[in-house]
């Protein structure tokens, strides 16, 4: 099984008055492609800080992130950026959709902008959306949609450009029950046929088992991994 994240002994501290507050002490975490983790923990324990260091949107103060084989400290700034647009896909809790975009144009804006072909990547779109249960709201806009599809198009836009790495933070902490199940088993059919290595903060514990792995946070520290199956490495 390939590893897809990696992080090694990783540190994050916040300046804190006239001292630090450690986020992430000494964090190791491996998942692999394929691998769908759950992160949980208690408020301010770090797993918004982990998400984003995985991301490559805050640098570690030490240690070491490893994405899809490449050590992201050792990468330019524009090497870095081109990594966490091609290989990361990010999921916040809030769908952040642009109010005047259809559906499938949230997932084209970004091509868009840079200057992209848009003929392939509207057929990639079209089948992402599909994938995500949204074929024929293609062209619905934000307010046209539930809740629970404005996440699903969120997720459809993460997936686009083939992330080996998904991070999810809270993807249904603004949904009921019903929706909120049937978007984390979405996230499980996700990773399963794009072989994405996912992390899933998540405070919902009654969906833990449609994942592989827990991972649990407390102080900055991956204090425990409960691991149903032999896949994950954590700790
Ligand atoms: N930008 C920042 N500057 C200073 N301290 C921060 C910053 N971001 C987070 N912290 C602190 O770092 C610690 C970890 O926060 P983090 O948001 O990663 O925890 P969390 O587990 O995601 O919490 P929650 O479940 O409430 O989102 C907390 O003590 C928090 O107050």
């Amino acid at each position: 099984m390939t590893t897809a994240l990696n992080l090694v002994n990783v540190s994050l501290e916040y300046p804190d008055g006239g001292s630090t507050l450690k986020a992430l002490d000494s964090v190791n975490l491996t998942v692999s492609e394929g691998e769908f983790l759950s992160l949980v923990g208690p408020s301010g324990s770090g797993k918004s800080s982990l998400l984003a260091v995985a991301a490559t949107l805050i640098r570690p103060t030490s240690g070491v992130v490893v994405i899809n084989g490449q050590d992201v400290a050792a990468l330019a700034e524009a090497d870095r950026t081109a990594l966490r647009r091609d290989k990361v896909g990010i999921i916040f809790q809030q769908p952040n959709l642009l109010p005047a975009l259809t559906a499938v144009e949230q997932l084209l804006i970004r091509e868009h902008l840079r200057g992209n072909p848009l003929k392939e990547a509207r057929r990639t779109a079209g089948e992402l959306l599909d994938v995500v249960g949204l074929s024929g709201a293609e062209h619905k806009r934000p307010h046209q949609l539930s809740g629970g599809q404005r996440q699903r198009v969120n997720i459809a836009r993460a997936l686009m450009g083939s992330p080996s790495v998904l991070l999810v933070d809270e993807p249904t902490a603004a949904l009921d029950h019903e929706r909120s199940e049937s978007v984390v088993r979405l996230l499980r059919r996700v990773t399963d046929e794009f072989h994405t290595a996912t992390v899933m903060v998540t405070h919902d514990t009654e969906f833990l088992p449609l994942t592989d792995a827990v991972a649990t946070m407390r102080d900055g520290r991956i204090s425990r991994a409960l691991v149903p199956s032999s896949r994950t490495l954590v700790g």
